[in-house]
Order: C-alpha cells, then sequence, then structure tokens
C-alpha cells in the first residue's frame, strides 16, 4: 500500500497534456500483432494495463518493441498465426486486456491461461465466455466464470450473430476479433451504442467491416472473417478519461483556468463534458482536428459555479469511467444531482457506486446510494469538510484514487487515499502532473 494525503489547493493554471487514449493504445498493439509486417506507434500509453497486452502479445508471437518515449514498433504475425504462450497470461488489473484477448485466442488453435490481481480475479467473464463459446472454443473457469481461466481455441471457429446483452465495448470488441480469425461473417448487434474504437481501428487495418442502423436504432456491425490486416502507422490521442481527472479539478478549483491539450472526443467517450456543461462548466474547445482517426481538440478549462442535474441514464456509455469523478462534481454543485443506470459500475475494477459513495461520505459528502447509481446534495461550491480519521480505500481501483486525489483538491483538510499505486494502471504521470499544478 502506498497512502498519501491529497492537500487542498490554489488555483490550477498552465497548460499539461494527457497521455495516450488506453482503449486505443491496447488495440494498436493487438491489431499490430495480427498485421504482417511492422506497425508503428506514438503516443502509446505506458501504463500497467497495456503492458499486460504487450507482454501477452509477445508471448504469443509478436515482436512488442519500445522504441523511445510512447514510441513502439509492433512486428505481427498474421490473422490465425498466433502461437501457443508457454505460461499463463498475467493479465494484472486490466479488464480490456483479458476479455479482447480471450477473443482472439478463441479462433486460434491454441490453448491460453489467463490469471489477474485481486481485483481481476472478481470481475464477471461470462459475459464473453457464453458468445465465444458459441463459436466454437472451451473454456475452463473459476467459480461464477472468474479468473484464473483457460480457453481452448476453436479452429475453424463458427461465425456467429450476437446481440448484446449488456452495453459493452469488450464485449462487442472481443466478437469482432474472433470474428477476424473464423470463415464467414461475424454480426455483433448492438442496442446500444459503445465506444467505437474497435469498428474505427479494424476497418484502419484493412478489415471489410460494416456497420448498419437497424429500424429499431440497433448498430449491426460485420465483419468479414479470415481478414488480412496491413500494417499501420497510429498517432493515439489523449486519453478523455485521464483528461476527465484534470476537468474537474480545474472546474472545482477556485481561481483555475486549465488548458489540456491533445484530448480525443469521439463522440462515444465525450459525455462528462457535455454533463459538465449542462451543469454549468465552462469547457472551452481549440483547435478540433483529427489524431489517428479520431476527432481531438485543446480544451480549456475554468474554475465554474456547478450546479446538480439529473443525469440522463442514456448518456452512461459514453462516459461509463468518468462517473467517480462526476460524482465527486457532483458533491462540490449547488442543489441535488441524481444518477441511475449505472448497474455496470458494480463490476469495474471496484463496485464504484459503493466504493464511491463510502468514499465520498468520507470526506465531508452528503451521498445515498441507489440500486443503480448515487444521488448527491452538492456543498454549493463550498470546501468539503471530512473527518480527520476518514481514508479512501481504494479497492485495487485507479479511478477511485485518483478522483478523491480530485476531491482533496477541494476540501478543507485533504482527503486520505489509502493506496495510490493503482494509478500506475492507466495514468502513471498523474501525481507528478498534479503536483506540477497545486501549489
Ligand atoms: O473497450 C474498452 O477499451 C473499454 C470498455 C469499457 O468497459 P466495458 O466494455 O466493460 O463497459 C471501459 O470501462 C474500459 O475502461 C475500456
Ligand atoms: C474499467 C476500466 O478498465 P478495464 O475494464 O480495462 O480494467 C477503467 O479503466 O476504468
Amino acid at each position: 500500500m502506498k497512502p498519501r494525503r491529497f492537500m487542498p489547493s490554489g488555483p490550477l493554471r498552465g497548460t499539461i497534456r494527457v497521455p495516450g487514449d488506453k482503449s486505443i493504445s491496447h488495440r494498436s498493439i493487438m491489431l499490430g500483432a495480427l498485421a504482417v509486417g511492422e506497425t508503428r506507434v506514438t503516443g502509446l500509453l505506458e501504463g500497467e494495463d497495456v503492458l499486460s497486452t504487450a507482454a501477452a502479445m509477445r508471448a504469443m508471437g509478436a515482436s512488442v518493441e519500445r522504441l523511445g518515449n510512447g514510441e513502439w514498433s509492433v512486428h505481427g504475425v498474421g490473422v490465425g498465426a498466433l502461437l501457443q504462450p508457454q505460461n499463463p497470461l498475467d493479465m494484472g488489473n486490466s479488464g480490456t486486456s483479458t476479455r479482447l484477448l480471450m477473443g482472439l485466442v478463441a479462433s486460434h488453435p491454441i490453448t491460453a491461461t489467463f490469471i489477474g490481481d485481486a481485483s481481476l480475479s472478481k470481475r464477471p467473464m461470462g459475459r464473453v465466455i457464453e458468445p465465444l463459446s458459441q463459436m466454437g472454443a472451451a473454456f475452463e473457469a473459476s467459480e461464477g466464470g472468474r479468473l484464473p481461466l483457460t480457453v481452448r481455441g476453436a479452429l475453424p471457429a463458427v461465425p456467429i450473430e450476437y446481440r448484446l446483452p449488456v452495453a459493452s465495448a469488450q464485449v462487442k470488441s472481443a466478437l469482432l476479433l474472433a470474428g477476424l480469425n473464423a470463415p464467414g461473417i461475424t454480426t455483433v448487434i448492438e442496442p446500444v451504442p459503445t465506444r467505437d474504437h474497435s469498428e474505427r481501428m479494424l476497418r484502419g487495418f484493412g478489415a471489410d467491416l460494416s456497420v448498419e442502423i437497424a429500424a429499431d436504432g440497433a448498430r449491426v456491425i460485420r465483419l468479414v472473417g479470415e481478414a488480412e490486416l496491413k500494417p499501420q502507422t497510429i498517432e493515439v490521442p489523449g486519453d478523455p478519461s485521464s483528461a476527465a481527472f484534470f476537468i474537474v479539478a480545474a472546474l472545482v478549483v477556485p481561481g483555475s483556468e486549465l488548458t489540456i491539450q491533445n484530448v480525443g472526443l469521439n463522440p462515444t467517450r465525450a459525455g462528462l463534458i457535455e454533463v459538465l456543461r449542462q451543469m454549468g462548466g465552462q469547457i472551452d474547445e481549440v483547435d478540433r482536428r483529427e489524431v489517428g482517426g479520431e476527432p481531438v481538440a485543446d480544451l480549456v478549462v475554468h474554475h465554474s459555479a456547478l450546479n446538480g442535474i439529473e443525469i440522463d441514464p442514456a448518456v452512461v456509455p459514453s462516459m461509463v469511467d468518468e462517473f467517480p469523478v462526476l460524482f465527486v462534481a457532483a458533491a462540490l454543485a449547488e442543489g441535488t444531482t441524481v444518477t441511475t443506470g449505472l448497474e455496470e459500475l458494480r463490476v469495474k475494477e471496484s463496485d464504484r457506486i459503493s466504493v464511491m459513495a463510502a468514499a465520498l461520505a468520507g470526506a465531508g459528502a452528503r451521498v445515498t446510494e441507489t440500486e443503480d447509481g448515487l444521488t448527491i446534495e452538492g456543498s454549493g461550491g463550498g470546501p468539503l469538510r471530512g473527518t480527520s480519521n476518514s481514508r479512501t480505500k481504494t479497492h485495487l481501483d485507479h479511478r477511485i484514487a485518483m478522483s478523491m486525489a480530485v476531491a482533496g483538491l477541494a476540501s478543507r483538510d485533504g482527503v486520505e487515499v489509502d493506496d495510490t499505486r493503482p494509478i500506475a494502471t492507466s495514468f502513471p504521470m498523474f501525481e507528478a502532473l498534479l503536483d506540477g499544478l497545486s501549489r
């Protein structure tokens, strides 16, 4: 454990750049490892989760090399040519690595065992086991479809049509990656849109993938299997989920005016910015452009008086990882914020509904937990006044640690976080960036 007290801060001013997008970084390595030839990546997130993906792709035959800061080279083996890993694949804390790689293994004639840390070992894998079994893969999982688990891939795998029962980009992506090596068309029907990086990047690597909107509004994604992927040069845009902590920090600390450069604004990821604007946050976009096939802008964030709102559950998939820090913004707003439709938050690195309820209550916020969300009475802009002996329990969850660090900046006496180590899974430079701004 590495505890730290995050102290109240003066205005956050200046210009920062957040690291590369985690979702796009994982996919750059995976797709690069399936292309024949060299894929070059710049701006790769060098967090522990992405490094778990890199190690796994090496164990399955690809060459994945770091050339410099965020600059990587991947020499792929080709779709269908992944090698049998010699040891269990250690996925660390990363749900994305686990679920997407289970999909890749499922359609190759190899067997792989997946292991992970205490947090990952509690997370449900049945959501990918079920459709990948339909494709012909066999699984031996721990109780309740959890890690450690072993996947025996099928050759040939059966291309299926599958309607997603949960809004999950990880399940969608696992099936599309499995479909890459299945003979025929794999169809994933997505009633509620989730992040579309897999679709964009598969197309970019030359896969035959189409998206059609059905009469009921669902997205129907069709991928032609036995694909040949062509190596790419990829510039990874900044991660909006990492920018989120600094966006909220600048909104809630009086006197702040912070520029965050190169933030990815893919509409399937940008829900938080829209919600914070509805709450009265001033977030300006400068120099909108395209980076790596994704919309990007620099954001200028001004301290703002925020108002509590009722958040439309339809926006949840576009900000699914941003709720912990949105709860912090709500705790500092004027009036009541109501969130619903957040069941998925209970199966992330921690149960983010109950863990944030406890953390914010300890920090002095007024919070009520419901089955599918939190209701928060804001402080009206005044600092959070927690009890001096309260300590946030992070439960191996990076986003809880970073959210409560932000709460500390806007508190009277600081907020104690029990363990800052999980931050390195997605944002190793977080504390250095924060310390450089808050003096
Ligand atoms: O596909 C991805 O890269 C991700 C999808 C989301 O998970 P779910 O698909 O489980 O919602 C998100 O929470 C995670 O951080 C990254
Ligand atoms: C849920 C997350 O990641 P993963 O599912 O990859 O562990 C996250 O980063 O907030």
